[in-house]
């Protein structure tokens, strides 16, 4: 295993599990996947507090989803899923930025979810976090508050698909390569976002972020 200073400068391809809670499904209206539901955001989509989350013109229902990143340590390819938390890095609080709207558009018309996932600052991420600070990311609480609202609480003991098999299943298709970012599905409350609104949002007490929205 490399050494995890490296992985201070994540920022790789980022790999999203679509429905990974069953509440956040229902309250969408699709069905409880029988296998991980994979997309990709490209690099351009992080940005790190103090820089703005921004509407993309046209979108007129921009959804949060707090989510529970692993950052990948070592390449993994065609893991076992018994082997696959020795590939786990570390790990970050990820929002998967959604315009919804543009989603169900594109899930109407059988296209790809791309633009309505992928846009400039859809991937808003903390710092890096430490492996050993998480000892078990089968049981860590996840938040998110909009102005001060709690509009997302869960735990990721509710994860249809833990982080070995994720991490398993994924690397049957594709190699993950160090610094890559796993986000691992939200829990249920997604809503819709303004101009001017503050997100806060955490894991646990491991670690809390802040990010505004802007047009
Ligand atoms: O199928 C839908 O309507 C929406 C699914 C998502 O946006 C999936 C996620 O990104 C997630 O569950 O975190
Ligand atoms: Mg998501």
């Amino acid at each position: 295993m490399a050494k995890l200073a490296q992985f201070k400068d994540f920022g790789k391809k980022i790999v999203c599990v679509g429905r990974n809670y069953r509440e956040h499904a229902a309250e969408l209206g699709n069905p409880v996947p029988s296998k991980p539901i994979l997309f990709l955001k490209p690099t351009t989509a992080y940005i790190s507090e103090g820089q703005a989350i921004k509407i993309p013109k046209g979108c007129t229902d921009l959804n949060h989803e707090v989510e529970l990143g692993v950052v990948i340590g070592s390449r993994a390819t065609n893991v076992q899923e018994s082997e696959a938390m020795k590939y786990v890095g570390g790990y970050a609080l990820g929002l998967d930025m959604t315009a919804r709207d543009w989603q169900a558009e594109a899930k109407k018309n059988g296209h790809p979810w791309s633009l309505a996932k992928g846009f400039d600052t859809s991937c808003p991420i903390s710092a890096f976090i430490e492996k050993d600070k998480i000892p078990n990311p089968e049981n860590v609480d996840i938040w998110l508050k909009v102005n001060g609202e709690t509009r997302q609480s869960g735990n990721t003991k509710d994860m249809i698909f833990s982080v070995a098999h994720l991490i398993s299943y994924i690397s049957q298709f594709f190699t993950l390569e160090p610094g890559d970012l796993l986000l691992t599905g939200t829990p249920a409350g997604v809503s819709k976002l303004k101009s001017g609104d503050i997100i806060q949002a955490g894991l646990g007490d491991v670690v809390n972020v802040q990010f505004t929205v802007q047009s």
